[in-house]
């Protein structure tokens, strides 16, 4: 695990988006996948907002994903399980970069066929504590044809990356611009931030 994850680190100190494509095992992943599949067909979902807490929008010109947030609370043994992983990989952060991550929040987010995220930045204006974003995704056999990349907005050239099972991206929440392209096939993910404070 140890490896995974200064795969991640070590791509994120090197390019400002660190990848690691086996973040999550098959099994995981599978079974984090059945749960949002789950979750769709009982219409938990919520379409997502953009905002804070006080301020949410929804705005389907700007994303038209829908969302569920994780929570331990729920019992359930994947959720748990993913849970554990992001508390070793919180603490090895913490321990090589001295990050002092106190916290995290994550969701499902499903996008179906023709959604879509527009440019944005994760961290809110008014409420600084995201400093880290990380995604993990959840769609097999998935090639760059299905669309549905995420495009990291570097400030001299664009980065498209193929949301592919199990991958995990992470990025500083106040830096980097990114969106999510057009989607031409049901795109499963989990999106999350570390947080401070
Ligand atoms: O799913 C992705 O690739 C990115 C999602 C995202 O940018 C967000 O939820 O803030
Ligand atoms: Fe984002």
């Amino acid at each position: 695990m140890q490896t995974i994850f200064n795969e991640l680190i070590d791509s994120y100190i090197d390019n400002k988006v660190g990848i690691a494509t086996d973040f999550l095992s098959t099994s995981l992943a599978s079974n984090l996948k059945s749960n949002l599949t789950s979750l769709l067909e009982t219409n938990q979902l919520l379409s997502a907002g953009t905002g804070n807490d006080t301020e949410v929008v929804h705005n389907t010109l700007y994303r038209s994903d829908s969302i569920y947030w994780l929570d331990r609370k729920h019992n359930d043994p994947y959720e748990n399980d993913f849970f554990d992983l992001i508390d070793r990989f919180v603490e090895h952060l913490n321990r090589t970069c001295y990050t002092g991550i106190t916290g995290y929040e994550f969701h499902y987010a499903f996008y179906p066929s023709g959604s879509f995220y527009k440019k944005h930045l994760d961290q809110f204006r008014n409420n600084p504590s995201r400093q880290y974003s990380m995604i993990m995704y959840l769609n097999t056999n998935w090639t760059s044809a299905d669309g549905g990349q995420l495009r990291i907005h570097n400030t001299d050239h664009k980065q498209d990356i193929i949301p592919t099972n199990g991958k995990s991206v992470f990025f500083k929440s106040s830096e980097l611009e990114h969106e999510v392209l057009l989607t031409n096939r049901p795109r499963m993910s989990i999106t999350g931030w570390l947080k401070v404070g």
